[in-house]
């Protein structure tokens, strides 16, 4: 882990509660969809791909979304999602690996297990189809990304630098999520995408994290190279059919 650099109070919270949850007692053996076809479906048929995240709540969001997850799920997915997100982190998130467990159950297309996770036993947890592994918060990045593919998991290695998304290809990621959000700060600033995309190699999938609100951010991220956009709170907030719809038409 790099505790070189300052963590917000909120992610040193989540951190360490992190650090206590237990790994699962059985090692999973997953049978994934796959999340490059995803992509290249919503591309094909004129779709922006976009990882739609079930986000009941957060550290920079007021209050708790209380509708049932898996109609939430079912929303984003006739919105024309590619992929959703689910958080299983409970206690600053509103998550769990139950809700996971319905959703993936409810839909057929690829979920993303989001979570903080830091040990190989907390991946077997819960199925899914994709993990994210943050590459800022693991200790040993390539051991962990090995570990998620044993086991049938697609690793999105989540990166906020060069330095990171350098660690993080190194590790074996082929796909990778760069985080417009800087941890350090809990602040959004689109600009790090763009920074830190023209880094990447051309075989990666790359997916534009956080605080894409509008369809112009859309827009932007994607001249820069985004594959795919992980939006959480902008589709959250309302009528999530249509936000998703905005977001996959822009
Ligand atoms: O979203 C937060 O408040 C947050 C706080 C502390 C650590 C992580 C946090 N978010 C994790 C995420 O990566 C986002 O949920 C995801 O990228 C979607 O972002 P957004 O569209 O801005 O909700």
């Amino acid at each position: 882990m790099n505790t070189s650099e300052s963590i917000a109070p909120a992610v040193e919270s989540i951190l360490d509660s992190a650090r206590e949850r237990d790994g699962g007692d059985e090692r999973l053996s997953v049978e994934a969809r796959s999340f490059p076809d995803a992509v290249a479906e919503a591309e094909r048929e004129g779709r922006v791909a976009v990882i739609a995240e079930v986000k009941p709540t957060s550290p920079t969001t007021e209050g708790i979304r209380e509708d049932d997850p898996v109609e939430l799920a079912r929303e984003m997915v006739a919105g024309g999602a590619a992929a959703l997100s689910v958080l299983t982190e409970p206690e600053h998130f509103g998550g769990s690996p139950e809700t996971l467990r319905r959703v993936r159950e409810a839909v057929d297309v690829p979920v993303l297990r989001k979570d903080f996770l830091l040990r190989e036993d907390q991946l077997d947890v819960v199925e899914a189809d994709l993990v994210l592994l943050i590459a800022r918060f693991v200790d040993d990045l390539a051991g962990l990304v090995e570990a998620a593919k044993e086991r049938g998991f697609q690793p999105l290695v989540e990166v906020h630098t060069r330095e990171e998304l350098a660690e993080a290809i190194e590790a074996g990621a082929d796909v990778v999520g760069i985080n417009n959000r800087d941890l350090g700060k809990l602040e959004v600033d689109l600009d790090t995408f763009e920074r830190v995309a023209i880094e990447a190699p051309e075989d990666v999938l790359l997916v534009a994290e956080s605080g894409i609100g509008s369809g112009e951010n859309v827009r932007r991220m994607r001249e820069a190279g985004a594959d795919a956009l992980l939006i959480g709170t902008a589709i959250m907030d309302g009528d999530v059919r249509e936000n998703t719809n905005d977001f996959t038409t822009a």
